[in-house]
Order: structure tokens, then sequence, then C-alpha cells
């Protein structure tokens, strides 16, 4: 199966210059979507990873179903004003505009083997940060994996060290 057929690339949004791809077709098709899904589980078993982390929003969408696959639990890291625990955060700038991400104060334990999935690697921004707050609740980032990466945006830069999988490269 050819996972780019069911990416939808729509220039300029949400701002001008920007060529944005959209995940939906994708993520409509039942066949595709459990296509892409079985990647990421695989290479949750391959790197042994104990728990799900996943950015809003578009990381929940890949990473739930990776977790109950697999009979893990999921961690969200949400944008400010989500979650109604005491929360870390971190900001960080992206391809258009800037954010904080938060997660729960205690939700990662330390020593667990956390897998990051998001559907997207741009700038790196997000996943920079995933990574920071996963990291200062004691976590270890055995592995990041993307359905997409934007390979002249060079967020891999920031990724050195770690275990990264994209399914799909633009
Ligand atoms: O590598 P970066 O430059 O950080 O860009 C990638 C991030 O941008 C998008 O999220 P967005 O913040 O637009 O939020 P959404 O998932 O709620 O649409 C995408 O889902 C990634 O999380
Ligand atoms: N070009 C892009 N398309 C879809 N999501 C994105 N997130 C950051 N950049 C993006």
């Amino acid at each position: 199966m050819n996972l780019k057929d069911y990416i939808a690339n729509v220039p300029d949004f949400p701002i001008k210059g920007i060529q944005f791809k959209d995940i939906t077709p994708l993520i409509g098709d039942g066949e595709a979507f459990r296509y892409a899904t079985k990647q990421f589980v695989d290479f949750t078993k391959q790197i042994n990873a104990d728990i799900i982390v996943g950015p809003d929003a578009r990381g929940f969408i890949f990473g739930c179903p990776v977790a109950t696959q697999l009979g893990l639990g999921f961690i969200p890291v949400r944008k400010p004003g989500k979650l109604p625990r005491e929360v870390i955060e971190h900001s960080y700038d992206l391809e258009y505009g800037s954010n904080t991400l938060c997660l729960h104060k205690g939700d990662v334990k330390p020593g667990q083997r956390v897998l990051i999935i998001d559907d997207l690697l741009a700038t790196g921004g997000t996943i920079d940060a995933a990574i920071h707050l996963v990291e200062e609740s004691g976590g270890e980032v055995v592995g990041l994996a993307f359905l997409i990466e934007l390979v002249e945006l060079q967020g891999r830069q920031k990724l050195e060290g770690y275990n990264v999988l994209s399914l799909m490269k633009f």
C-alpha cells in the first residue's frame, strides 16, 4: 500500500506559503488507517515500549489505536488549559506560530519506556517539547514515530540520538 496516495496537499493553509499535509483521507480509509497503525504497532514491539505518549491533537489519532492494540496505556500531552490537574509545561515554535504543551505531573513514571507518536514532524518543536516533558518526568524516550516527515524543515536534526521512525517523507 502506498500511504502517500492518502495524503492531500493543501497549499496556503493555515497561512500563505505553507503546504499543509492533510491526513484526513488516510484516517477516513479503514485499510490505510489499519496499515499505518500496524507499522506503529510493529515498531512499538521492536523497541519494547511500555507506554505511548501523544501530542494534542493529531498525536491522539495515531497513538491511541497503537496503545489499545498492545494493551498499553496512553498519556496525552496537551495544549494549555486542557489538563485539569497539576502540569509541567514547555513552550516551542512551529512552522506556523508558537505554542506550549503540558503534561500532568506524575503521569509518566520514572523509568518507563516511552514511545511518542505524532502525525507529523515539521520543525521538530512539538516533539522536542514532548521529549522535554517526558524526560523531566523521569521517563526514557525509547522511540519517536511519525506518519509524515517534512524533510526540508530538518526537524530530525533536533532528534539526534533518538530512535526515529517516519512512515512517509515529503
Ligand atoms: O514539528 P513541528 O513544527 O512542531 O510541527 C508538527 C506539529 O504540528 C501539528 O500540530 P498542531 O500544533 O498544528 O496541532 P493539531 O495537532 O492540534 O492540529 C502536527 O500535528 C504536529 O504535532
Ligand atoms: N505542513 C504541515 N502540514 C500539516 N501539519 C503540519 N504541522 C506543521 N506543519 C504542517
